[in-house]
């Protein structure tokens, strides 16, 4: 099992805070992905936050292949769990070239030179980004290509799990279709396990192995594909509620 998440809650703010998780578990298998479905304001994005030890969570426990992980330790598990988020501006430095930071995961793990530059060249192969814009900022290159650069260095330091925090939501349809293709491909080239959340029911369909959907606190419902590729029912009223908004 790559990844493992027990009972977690999670409220913000001092006493009568508002309860975002209550008890959410759920596992992720080598090279599995598991959709985390809900509407907006749901948890999703703090559950995804919690998974990969960005925040604390106020009980319960995630494992990484079997090791608990805990916000600020782990350092072996730095770069082997990454997260990806909905609006790739926010996740480049503005004043950085694509190269510089591209190479910045790889310094931190103290790649040398010409390793560097063989895996930033290997990478863009594979999310099918052109060299020439690794020279250029952030601001210049298109939400499309910078969501494949957010995943390029997502992957550079080859992870075993990473988190999709709505990655395609402010993409066209065209652009959401090629990214959702991509992720599907390189899940299977590099042995990933992926958390792919998301509010649009197709997506998750396309991408997922296994749907969850969250909804008040709680995983109240789950779905897994057949074996002839199509998708058992939900059952919860919530969950076929999200299924029928995005057939309407
Ligand atoms: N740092 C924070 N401090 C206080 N409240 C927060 C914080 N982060 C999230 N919340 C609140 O927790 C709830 C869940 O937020 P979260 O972003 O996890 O939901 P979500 O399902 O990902 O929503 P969306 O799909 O709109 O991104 C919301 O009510 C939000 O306002």
């Amino acid at each position: 099992m790559v990844v493992e998440v027990k009972k977690v809650a999670k409220s913000y703010g001092k006493k009568n805070g508002s309860r975002v998780l209550r008890d959410v578990s759920l596992h992720i298998e080598r090279e599995a992905c598991v959709a985390l479905l809900g509407v907006s304001g749901v948890g999703k994005s703090t559950l995804g936050r919690i998974v990969v030890g960005l925040e604390r969570a106020d009980q319960g426990r995630i494992f990484i292949q079997g090791e608990r992980i805990l916000v600020g330790k782990n350092k072996r598990f730095r770069n082997k769990v990454q997260i990806v988020f909905q609006d790739p501006y926010s996740a480049f430095n503005p004043r950085l070239t694509m190269a510089q930071s591209l190479a910045e995961p790889l310094l931190i793990e103290r790649v040398k030179k010409r390793e560097r530059y063989e895996r930033i060249n290997a990478i863009l192969e594979d999310v099918q980004l052109d060299q020439e814009l690794l020279d250029r900022y952030p601001k210049q290159l298109s939400g499309g290509q910078l969501q494949r650069a957010a995943i390029a260095r997502a992957l550079i330091c080859r992870p075993l799990f990473i988190v999709f925090d709505e990655v395609v939501s402010s993409l066209d349809v065209v652009q959401q279709h090629h990214i959702l293709t991509l992720l599907h491909r390189l899940k299977e080239t590099y042995d990933l396990s992926y958390l792919f959340i998301t509010h649009d029911f197709q997506a998750a369909k396309y991408i997922a192995d296994r749907i969850l959907v969250l909804h008040a606190g709680e995983v109240v419902d789950q779905v897994e594909k057949n074996g002839n590729g199509s998708w058992q029912h939900f059952k919860h009223p919530q969950a076929i509620r999200l299924q029928e908004a995005v057939w309407s």
